[in-house]
């Protein structure tokens, strides 16, 4: 669905297909670079999408941000910056991985090890989806840097993997015109040819983004759609860290979309993802990053984590309906019940997710029952929420939730006729 098909915008006949992948190599991520680059697709998409900050490896997952240019329209999709990973290259992002990473998971050091150690090829994974789906690769090189051993290495990887695609390389922080052909022209050797551009000026990213189009297929659209055709509702999945969102996302779309790991804070950016329900309706999943009390994401002074949750409560804000995600053997904390409050306050459509429920043991007919009760009991701002039990990593139970969410967003649009109004103002109904 996400491929190929993105939505409509009234008045235009043509669309271009989607997909072009900037991909930053490893060694300008622990360069530092990372800040003008994705000023790079900042440039492309306009606002503010990804989550930038001065530090290496914040990006992990597919993140994708729709882009116009002229008459065109199409996909950018941004991602980690893992592409080629030597052994020392994997060990310096390992010690990335635990010193960026939250912590409270709960898991056993030797386990989180391990899981960290994996976390590197879980992202080049993610950067080779964004290549294999993509029609236009964006092969950004720093121009101040000169050639590096690993601006070769990736080229070879792409001439040989990608020759049927249509790869751009673009030296990227040549902000002189007149030195930006000379600190190109380094890059011939490459054995593609080299555009100079400066994503902190914006020079020649014009003439990049004419190259682009001219590389996109084709793909007809209907025209003149009207709004209630274009609209999509978006279900965001919100939950503390590690209550399983991402892998809820995953099992419902039947691929690795996000990285799941036992390590809590894996999720940073909001991932969202197009999707077709069983019946043909089509959503928006919004995976987020899980939300700490404010007080231990203040005392962690992680500026990733504040802008990942900043991110998850505009993923609430953007979202029609929030499957509210907890966890079985943790039942209700705390913080389930500041979410809670925080989506009733936005005035969305909710459901509570009751996830990981292949660790309940000993279940009977009567163990659902009394979960209710306590959830009812300790989550009362969401009595209405329907309630939903899942087991993500089996994909069970998840297509429930499609469901759940299908009917409360078709509650949360029904148009009341006057009288109906009027009658519950005035209490009639006995409100
Ligand atoms: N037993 C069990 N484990 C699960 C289930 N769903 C997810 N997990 C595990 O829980 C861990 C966290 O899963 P994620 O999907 O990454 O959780 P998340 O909520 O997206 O985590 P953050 O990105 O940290 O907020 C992983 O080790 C998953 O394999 C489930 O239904 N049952």
């Amino acid at each position: 669905m996400r491929k190929g098909k993105v939505g409509s915008r009234s008045g235009k006949k043509l669309l271009l297909e989607i997909s072009l992948t900037i991909f930053f190599q490893k060694l300008q991520l622990l360069d530092g670079q990372m800040l003008v680059n994705q000023r790079y697709l900042t440039v492309f998409v306009g606002g503010n999408r990804a989550i930038v900050v001065d530090e290496p490896g914040v990006t992990r997952d597919r993140l994708y941000g729709r882009s116009f240019w002229g008459e065109h329209e199409f996909m950018v999709v941004d991602t980690g910056g893992v592409v080629t990973v030597s052994k020392s290259q994997a060990n310096v992002m390992e010690d990335l991985a635990i010193s960026t990473t939250i912590g409270m998971d709960g898991i056993s050091l030797a386990s989180r090890e391990a899981a960290v150690a994996r976390m590197p090829s879980m992202i080049e994974k993610q950067a080779s989806a964004a290549v294999e789906e993509s029609s236009v690769i964006i092969f950004l090189v720093d121009g101040q840097a000169g050639l590096t051993a690993a601006d070769v290495e990736i080229a070879d990887w792409l001439r040989r993997n990608y020759s049927n695609k249509c790869i751009i390389l673009a030296v990227n922080k040549c902000e002189s015109p007149r030195k930006g052909i000379m600190q190109a022209s380094e890059f011939w050797s490459l054995g593609l040819s080299p555009l100079p551009i400066s994503a902190l000026s914006g020079t020649g990213t014009g003439e990049l983004l004419d190259f682009v189009c001219s590389g996109l297929g084709k793909i007809e659209c209907p025209e003149n759609l009207n709004e209630e055709e274009t609209y999509i509702p978006a279900i965001a999945i919100v939950g503390r860290p590690n209550v399983g969102k991402s892998s809820i996302l995953n099992a419902l779309v039947g691929e690795d979309r996000t990285i799941v790991s036992p390590i809590s804070g894996t999720t940073r950016d909001a991932i969202d993802t197009e999707f077709v329900g069983p019946d043909g309706q089509k959503f928006v999943l919004i995976d987020t990053a899980g939300i700490r009390r404010r007080a231990t994401v203040a005392s962690s002074g992680s500026v990733t984590e504040a802008l990942s949750v900043n991110r998850a409560f505009r993923g609430i804000r953007r979202s029609d309906v929030v499957a509210l995600v907890i966890e079985a053997m943790a039942c209700i904390t705390e913080q389930d019940y500041k979410i809670a409050e925080r989506i009733e306050k936005e005035g969305k459509g909710c459901l509570i997710v009751v996830n990981k429920w292949d660790t309940i043991p000993n279940k009977n007919q009567q163990t659902a029952t009394y979960y209710e009760q306590d959830v009812r009991e300790k989550l009362r701002t969401l009595q209405w929420a329907p309630i939903v039990y899942s087991t993500a990593i089996a994909g069970q139970g998840v297509e429930k939730i499609i469901v759940a969410a299908s009917t409360v967003e078709k509650e949360r649009s029904r148009r009341l006729g006057t009288s109906i109004l009027n009658q519950v103002v005035q209490g009639s109904f006995g409100f």
